[in-house]
């Protein structure tokens, strides 16, 4: 069975504008933009709802709905994530519902037997909904994640003045994923364009306009809408208490051999040789690459880029280092710092510091401050000393989602 994930993201956030906050991340851009491109955490809104469904098994294939203006903000909030099932973007309308008419549409020539739609707003959607909302599916056309009302409602006239108390029992508060039927939702959806009927605010009223039997799934309380400024500070702020550190520490080595420069830092730096490897041999990045790897215990370099693979020849030792970092994001991480000891007799790393500590903090989204790059020689002792080759190590700071450590 085909179970697509369909996340409208072509909204423009506009209660959260004012006063929106970047999330922290500065130097990337994330942040910029309406709210789903706002860092919670250190990752986006939206990669988190995206990553929600990739991770879930039964999960098939996901597409996104963006605006036609944030193509930009949608590859930078998703680049370097491994979302193998994700299939290339569509591009919203002027409404939720439009835009997942959209959605729907682009699904349509390879249509799935399931569809979940599901707001980019929503980035706390559990795995137990997600299965849920798939489970109830088996029995009914359409069932939805929902909430009972716990509070007293109140009904006012114009003025804010209290006209009833209206009764809560049977009432439900509803959230995303709603899942369907694809045939059924799609031809409803379809319907209600075609009848100019475009005030529907979620699907499954769709699919009860068209006569579906919808089910109610009760859904968990954090997944909530992230609707406001205030919204976004306070999961952001969440998150980050809930962030718990880790280090990391890798070491490198290479000899030299004929030429005349060497790669360090992912800096070419002319010299009387230059390093010896099956890459381009920079023993900084691949001592830093280990060091992350090592934070989140995630084997070594050798393993992801094994040297007998021909594939690796000459490659530039930058493409270790920011698969490092996706497998970092990929458990939600953010960096905090790291640092570098170089070990050489020559060439000099003071003049080529700054040149390096700007590749490595363009690498790992990190202001130069944050990567500290130091070197010593080795007093003329042992093969350092004796100019036979160069040597590196290095140390991370990694801070990952406390639910990622259990
Ligand atoms: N034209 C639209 C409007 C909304 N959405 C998406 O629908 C979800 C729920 O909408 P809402 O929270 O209302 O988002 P916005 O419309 O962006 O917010 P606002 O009303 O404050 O502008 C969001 O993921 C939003 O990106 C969409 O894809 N296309
Ligand atoms: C679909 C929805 O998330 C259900 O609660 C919600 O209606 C979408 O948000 P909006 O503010 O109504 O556009």
């Amino acid at each position: 069975m085909r179970i697509a994930a369909l996340i409208v993201a072509a909204g423009r956030g506009t209660r959260a504008a004012s006063g929106q906050s970047s999330g922290g991340l500065g130097s990337s851009g994330l942040g910029a933009g309406p709210k789903q491109y706002a860092a919670i955490g250190g990752r986006t809104v939206l990669t988190r709802a995206i990553d929600a469904f990739a991770r879930h098994p039964e999960i098939t294939e996901i597409k996104v709905v963006i605006h036609a203006d944030d193509g930009e903000l949608y590859e930078r909030a998703t680049a370097g994530f491994g979302f193998g099932k994700l299939a290339p973007v569509a591009i919203g309308g002027p409404s939720r519902q439009a835009s997942v008419l959209r959605g729907l549409e682009a699904l349509a020539d390879t249509a799935p037997d399931v569809v979940l739609i599901h707001d980019a707003a929503r980035p706390f959607v559990s795995s137990k909904t997600i299965s849920n909302v798939i489970a109830a599916l088996r029995d009914r056309p359409a069932a939805l994640a929902a909430l009972p009302v716990t509070d007293t409602l109140k009904r006012t006239s114009g003025e804010s003045v209290v006209t009833e108390t209206v009764a809560r029992a049977g009432l439900w508060r509803a959230q995303t994923p709603q899942g369907f039927q694809f045939g059924p939702i799609i031809a409803a959806h379809r319907e209600a364009a075609k009848k100019n009927l475009d005030t529907f605010t979620d699907d499954a009223a769709i699919a009860e306009w068209a006569g579906l039997e919808v089910a109610v799934v009760e859904d968990s309380t954090g997944n909530i809408k992230i609707t406001t400024a205030e919204d976004i500070e306070l999961a952001d702020r969440q998150m980050t208490s809930a962030l718990e550190p880790r280090t990391g520490t890798g070491f490198d080595v290479h000899r030299f051999c004929e030429g005349d420069h060497v790669w360090l830092g992912g800096v070419k730096i002319p010299h009387t040789h230059k390093l010896e490897g099956h890459s381009d041999a920079d023993v900084v990045l691949h001592a830093l690459t280990d060091a992350l790897l090592g934070a989140i215990g995630d084997g070594d370099i050798g393993q992801h880029f094994p040297p007998s693979d021909p594939k690796w020849k000459g490659a530039a030792s930058r493409l270790f280092l920011e698969d490092a970092v996706r497998r970092v994001r990929e458990t939600g991480g953010r960096i905090g710092n790291v640092d570098i000891t170089v070990l050489a007799e020559a060439p000099r790393i003071g003049p080529h510091r700054p040149a390096m500590q700007n590749l490595i903090g363009e690498v790992l989204d990190l202001p130069p401050n944050r990567v500290g790059i130091k070197a010593t020689t080795m007093e003329c002792m042992g093969f350092v000393g004796r100019r036979e080759g160069i040597a590196a190590m290095a140390s991370a700071m990694v801070f990952v989602p406390a639910d990622d450590a259990k």
